[in-house]
């Protein structure tokens, strides 16, 4: 029997760092929301359904001027997220049935292509824990409280974390839950839950260098010349 494999988009952040009117994910990026092409990633992918997870009180906001303008079939559920992105993945996670696979995606990451989220699915069939990623391409310190270089890992070592973050779903459930219980507010990505709390290590996945977060407003020029690219390669 085919495992059901079920997204969770996240569009819950505050996106302070953009310093904008109104919330990164909402904003438009070339002609349509920043939020809209990572929906359609998932939509054109293989996955089953699709959670939406957006701020309280954006609920009605997201449903008509997203979901009701992009008719995204897969999209089963429409919650609201919490204060920190790891509240807004543990309330979807509680939201979902406890089946199959999970592939959680910050919808800051507009660039993902149907492509690598089906390399996602392929992997985490096969490794139950993976959590897409790149090789770092700069020098990376360790820098004190007065900004004094204090060692220089080695670069090989070393990736930059993207999402999708992919696991079994009762695997991260529980993993997640013992990480609340704890009250450990540290973890800034799913697959660091998965380490300290979780029955499994994370295998790394090769995604893209333009899989990128849309976090400041430099992104937003950077993410049009890649769609850009992208529509003069067809
Ligand atoms: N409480 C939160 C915080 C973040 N996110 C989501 O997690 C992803 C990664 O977070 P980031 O890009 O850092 O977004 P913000 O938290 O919105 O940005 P900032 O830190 O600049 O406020 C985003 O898609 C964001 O919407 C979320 O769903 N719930
Ligand atoms: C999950 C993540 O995108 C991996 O790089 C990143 O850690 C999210 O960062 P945030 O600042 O907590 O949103």
């Amino acid at each position: 029997m085919k495992e059901k494999v079920t997204a969770i988009v996240l569009a819950a952040g505050k996106g302070s760092r953009m310093h904008s009117e109104i919330q990164k994910q909402y904003m438009t990026l070339l002609d349509r929301p920043v939020i809209t092409y990572a929906l359609e990633a998932f939509e054109k992918s293989s996955v089953d359904e699709i959670i939406l997870v957006v701020a309280p009180g954006e609920i009605e906001y997201a449903q008509e001027n997203i979901l009701d303008k992009y008719d995204y079939k897969k999209v089963s559920g429409i919650i609201t997220g919490g204060a920190e992105r790891y509240d807004s993945v543990y309330k979807a996670l509680c939201s979902m049935p406890e089946e199959g696979y999970v592939l959680i995606h910050d919808g800051a990451r507009a660039f993902i292509t149907p492509e690598l989220i089906e390399f996602c699915i392929e992997q985490v069939k096969k490794d139950k824990s993976c959590v897409m990623g790149m090789p770092v391409k700069d020098t990376i310190k360790i820098v004190d409280e007065d900004c004094y270089a204090v060692s220089t890992p080695p670069r090989s070592t070393m990736w930059q974390i993207q999402t999708p973050q992919c696991f079994v779903t009762a695997e991260i459930r529980e993993a997640y839950q013992k990480m609340m219980e704890a009250g450990d507010d540290s973890v800034t990505d799913d697959g660091m839950v998965m380490e300290t709390y979780g029955i499994r290590g994370v295998r790394m996945i090769k995604g893209s260098y333009e899989n990128m977060k849309i976090t400041t407003p430099e992104d937003m020029l950077l993410g049009e010349a890649i769609l850009k690219g992208r529509s003069t390669e067809r």
